[in-house]
């Protein structure tokens, strides 16, 4: 929350010395050069203190780091309106504001690395692409369109009085104060609030090294690792577009014939669209390989960059900058992800000070550069001779840096491509509408399937046979069958997989075995008995490889899962029934049956693990389970499953019943008529 209103801060601050300085002087150039200069000088110290400032990171206590930057930058935050206020000449205001500007830069420079390194620690690994996006939507997302909008009612609240606001009132200098308190709370919190930042800044390892040393240590990591090579140049490519966006935005409001207003509607829906992409991405891609999300990412910020240079309305650009927001989000996100997962913790604070400086200078650059390019040209047009199409220099610009971003997109895409031969529209609808790549197979006819799970000795066996007898005198046709091991293919696999004789299969080949076994289960009984409407029972499915592989052998379990589900064609059971027993109640009456297999000789913290993943299943989705303390006597466990079936199973009328019922129908319904 607090780095959210930090950040706020921020972007408010960025604008607002912005324009500030080009609303100092007159004229077309001269407000380019002087938007475009304020950004400059921002940037400039991070060519200067980038390098050293991730190195410093590793040195001195971090939390401290912290807290003095942001006290630095209350006070300088501060200094700008303040100057204002008291100097008559403007030069010394505008002055003031630019030296300001590049210490605040500075100190956020030292800043940054600290943060950087301090959060993955206190953030467990698995988590770490949710709370990238919470950490990006506030920063990125949903900041700056506060910004905008703080910025746009301070305006109007100061000027709603029909005498003119005095001075230290103008919307921009509040916004500057408002940066510097917000500043002065950050650092307050830090201090009081997060004390065990502190503790992680030394692991003593790198005292020894001079800074130089290791510097060269951490920018050596990036030129040599491929895939970091890859992610560092697609953020940077992604940046630049995105500047250039921002930079040309108010002279691109302009050429659409629209004011102001419409400069602050892009720019706030460029940011409405990078939170978009952060928010909604990762739903919407769902299994999709970060690596191809990435590269594809970018190529759709780069299109849409496109779509906003030739936007001939203003709802046409507003819907260009929509999407170039979400794919800069999406490739930001991913990449930072890749970036938090791929690179490991020694370099880990120096390569994000790397991509964070390197992502200043070129966002600022193009900003800088691109403000200043359509601000000298910004009032010619070129017409193409006849065809009374006018381009102006904003537009040109615009889609040198879509085609760049396109370009880069797809080398970065082709850099770090983890499925090289898959076609990759396929893999993106594939993955959207969800895994497996191959279309389900639909089922036909109605039969039921009620699957036993649970662990070794609960008693799946004696009730699947219950519960078979029971339906049989029911009169319904019944197909009792197991994994693994319910076909000819699927015997010799079992004998693979659960020999004694077996050691040493490895946890992945163990996985694809019961996979294998599985598909052909599907294939050659399941699925042909439930389109014979019969009632299919299975002593274990798909949870039991959750379970012992995923959660057992502690192979990842959406991978599993995933497996699962492409061997089955995504076949579910109808119920699943969960003998829910303590391993070492289970164990002894399985140990009571003879010679025990491999995977019961496991240990009881891998049954331990085993149980709580079924319990966890269930626990997922109520509706298609039946949780059943296995301890109890067999006959109460087999009446509460026998009741649980029949609400399930499809009452079958017999033949003549429907047509009584048919009948009954027509009657009514002739009685109803009016004669
Ligand atoms: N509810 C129960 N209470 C006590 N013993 C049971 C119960 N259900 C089954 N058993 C016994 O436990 C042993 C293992 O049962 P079984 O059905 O083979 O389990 P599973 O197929 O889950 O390994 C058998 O000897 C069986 O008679
Ligand atoms: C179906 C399946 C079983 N298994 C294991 C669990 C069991 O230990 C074993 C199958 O045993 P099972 O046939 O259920 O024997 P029991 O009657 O002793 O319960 O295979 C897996 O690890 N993954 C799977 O996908």
């Amino acid at each position: 929350m607090v780095t959210g209103v930090a950040s706020l801060g921020d972007w408010l601050g960025l604008l607002a010395t912005a324009t500030f300085a080009s609303a100092q002087v007159s004229g077309s150039a001269a407000k380019g050069l002087a938007f475009g200069s304020v950004i400059a000088v921002r940037l400039l110290p991070a060519l200067v203190l980038g390098p050293v400032a991730g190195v410093m990171a590793d040195r001195f206590d971090r939390r401290l780091t912290m807290v003095i930057c942001d006290l630095l930058r209350f006070v300088l935050f501060a200094s700008i309106p303040v100057v204002a206020l008291f100097s008559e000449n403007a030069g010394i205001t505008v002055g003031w504001a630019a030296i300001a500007t590049f210490l605040i830069e500075t100190v956020t420079l030292l800043w940054i690395p600290a943060k950087e390194a301090a959060v993955p620690n206190l953030i467990p690994r698995s988590r770490l692409e949710t709370a990238n996006q919470l950490t990006l939507i506030t920063t990125y997302g949903i900041t700056p369109v506060f910004a905008g909008l703080g910025i746009a009612a301070l305006d109007r609240i100061v000027r709603s009085g029909n005498t003119t606001p005095p001075e230290w009132a103008e919307a921009s200098n509040l916004a500057l104060y408002f940066n510097s308190l917000s500043r002065l709370a950050m650092a307050l919190v830090v201090y009081f609030g997060i004390k065990e930042i502190s503790g992680r800044a030394h692991d003593g390892k790198h005292t020894g090294q001079s800074m130089l040393r290791q510097f060269l240590e951490g920018w050596q990591y990036v030129g040599k690792t491929p895939l970091v090579r890859g992610l560092v140049f697609g953020i940077l490519g992604a940046f630049a577009g995105g500047g250039v966006v921002i930079g040309t935005a108010q002279f691109f409001a302009r050429s659409l014939n629209a004011g102001d207003a419409a400069f602050y509607l892009l720019f706030g829906t460029l940011f409405v669209g990078l939170g978009v992409g952060i928010g909604l991405g990762p739903a919407v891609v769902r299994d999709l390989s970060r690596r191809r999300w990435f590269g594809m990412s970018i190529v759709l910020a780069g299109g849409s960059v496109l779509v906003l240079a030739g936007a001939i309305h203003l709802t046409m650009a507003v819907f260009g900058a929509l999407l170039v927001g979400a794919g800069a989000g999406m490739a930001f996100l991913s990449g930072v992800t890749l970036l938090g997962g791929e690179v490991g913790d020694e370099v880990r604070g120096r390569v994000f000070a790397f991509v964070q400086t390197a992502v200043r200078v070129v966002l600022m650059l193009a900003i800088a550069l691109s403000s200043s390019l359509v601000g000298l040209g910004g009032s010619r047009q070129i017409t193409i001779a006849d065809l009374g199409i006018s381009i102006s220099s904003t537009r040109l610009l615009l889609l040198a840096a879509g085609i760049f971003g396109i370009f880069t997109g797809i080398s970065a895409f082709r850099q770090m491509d983890d499925k090289p031969g898959v076609p990759v529209l396929a893999d993106l609808w594939g993955s959207i509408r969800g895994r497996p790549l191959s279309p389900g197979e639909g089922l036909v006819g109605r039969g039921t399937f009620v699957v036993f799970e649970g662990g070794e000795g609960a008693g799946k066996s004696t009730q699947v046979n219950a519960l078979a007898e029971a339906l049989r005198a029911e009169g319904r046709e019944v197909v009792v069958t197991r994994e693994p091991g319910a076909t000819e293919v699927g015997q010799r696999i079992r004998s693979l997989v659960l020999g004694k004789q077996q050691t040493g299969l490895s946890p992945r080949a163990e996985a694809l075995l019961y996979a294998a076994d599985r598909a052909d289960h599907v294939a050659t009984v399941v699925r042909p008995a439930l389109s014979r409407g019969a009632v299919v029972i299975s002593d274990r499915y798909v949870d039991s490889s959750l379970a012992y592989q995923g959660a057992g052998r502690t192979l990842p379990v959406d991978e599993v899962s995933w497996l699962s589900t492409w061997a089955t064609g995504g076949l579910k059971p109808d119920l699943v029934v969960l003998l829910d027993v303590p391993p070492d109640v289970g164990l002894g009456r399985a140990a009571r049956r003879g010679a025990a297999d491999r995977l019961e000789s496991e240990s009881v913290a891998f049954h331990e693990r085993v149980r709580y993943a079924f319990l966890d299943l269930a626990a997922a989705e109520p509706k298609r389970y039946l949780v059943l303390d296995a301890t109890r006597p067999a006959e109460e466990i087999t009446a509460a499953v026998v009741e649980r079936v029949g609400e399930l199973i499809p009452d079958e009328p017999p033949a003549h019943e429907i047509a009584e019922a048919l009948n009954t129908v027509a009657e009514a319904d002739l009685e109803r008529r009016p004669s």
